[in-house]
């Protein structure tokens, strides 16, 4: 199966605080990977890791090697703008502009050189659709996006990732600030980008690692514990430190 992002040696310091120890992971192309591990353990460092993030926390240092596609993405040529538009992130809590629905999906192909009306009405309703939201936001396109509910505001912000035709969509813990219902619909999501997207998530809910994704990674302490299928991880860890964290003996 093809890789899409190879991890070598990576150590991440901040301001001199280790706090991912030599991780060495091996990411598919078109596959959920998720991240799970207690509080504090690393996951969103890792994540960050992937589209050079931490780049904007200062005293942060990064030693190894991210590979995408087989280039390492932390050589000073690389154009960390173009790298972050292949490499998309949604976060926590959904952040929409404060624009209407329709601006804040046409934002990013704008910026990118996007300016024929047509084409962007398309790009717009293509992405709305990707992220299933088209549905319901189709008649009231050109009315403020704060005015959707929390789920629907956290699939626009991934509507307005896809329609800059992003590779690899990271997600850090997506459905936490949502309602179990709109958590339902953004992981029936997931299921259904991973045929175009690689996918990597970060989570704290186990079920859900176990509902969406193909691969899990466990983290302690920095340190990538173990890394596997993830009906392996979660019926026949080798690893006693991620049995027990599987089966709610801590974190
Ligand atoms: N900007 C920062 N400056 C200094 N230390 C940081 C920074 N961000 C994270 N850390 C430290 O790095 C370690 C890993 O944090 P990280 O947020 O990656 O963990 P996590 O597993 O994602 O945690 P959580 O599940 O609580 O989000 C922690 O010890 C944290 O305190």
């Amino acid at each position: 199966m093809a890789q899409k992002i190879t991890v070598r040696n990576l150590n991440l310091f901040y301001s001199g605080l280790q706090a991912l120890m030599n991780i060495n992971l091996d990411i598919e192309e078109k596959k959920v990977t998720a991240l799970i591990g207690p509080s504090g353990c690393g996951k969103s460092t890792f994540l960050r890791t992937l589209n050079r993030m931490n780049d904007l926390i200062e005293g942060v240092k990064v030693e190894g090697q991210v590979l995408l596609d087989g280039e390492d993405i932390y050589l000073p040529e690389v154009d960390v703008v173009a790298l972050r538009k292949r490499v998309g992130m949604v976060f926590q809590r959904p952040n929409p502009f404060p624009m209407t629905v329709y601006e804040n999906v046409a934002y990013g192909p704008r910026i990118h050189g996007l300016r024929d009306r047509h084409k962007l009405d398309e790009t717009v309703e293509s992405s709305l659709k990707a992220a299933a939201l088209w549905g319901e936001v189709k008649d009231r396109l050109h009315k403020t996006a704060l005015g959707l509910s929390g789920g629907q505001q956290q699939r626009l912000c991934i509507a307005r990732l896809l329609a800059v035709e992003p590779d690899v969509v990271l997600m850090d813990e997506p459905t936490s600030a949502l309602d179990p219902i709109s958590t339902l619909k953004v992981e029936e999501l997931i299921r259904e980008l991973k045929s175009k997207y690689t996918i990597v998530i970060v989570t704290h809910n186990m079920q859900q690692a176990a509902r969406v994704s193909d691969s899990t990674a466990f983290f302690l302490n920095g340190e990538l514990v173990e890394f596997g299928d993830t009906e392996l991880i979660f019926t026949g860890p080798k690893d006693k430190r991620t049995e027990d964290y599987i089966t709610g003996r801590f974190g």
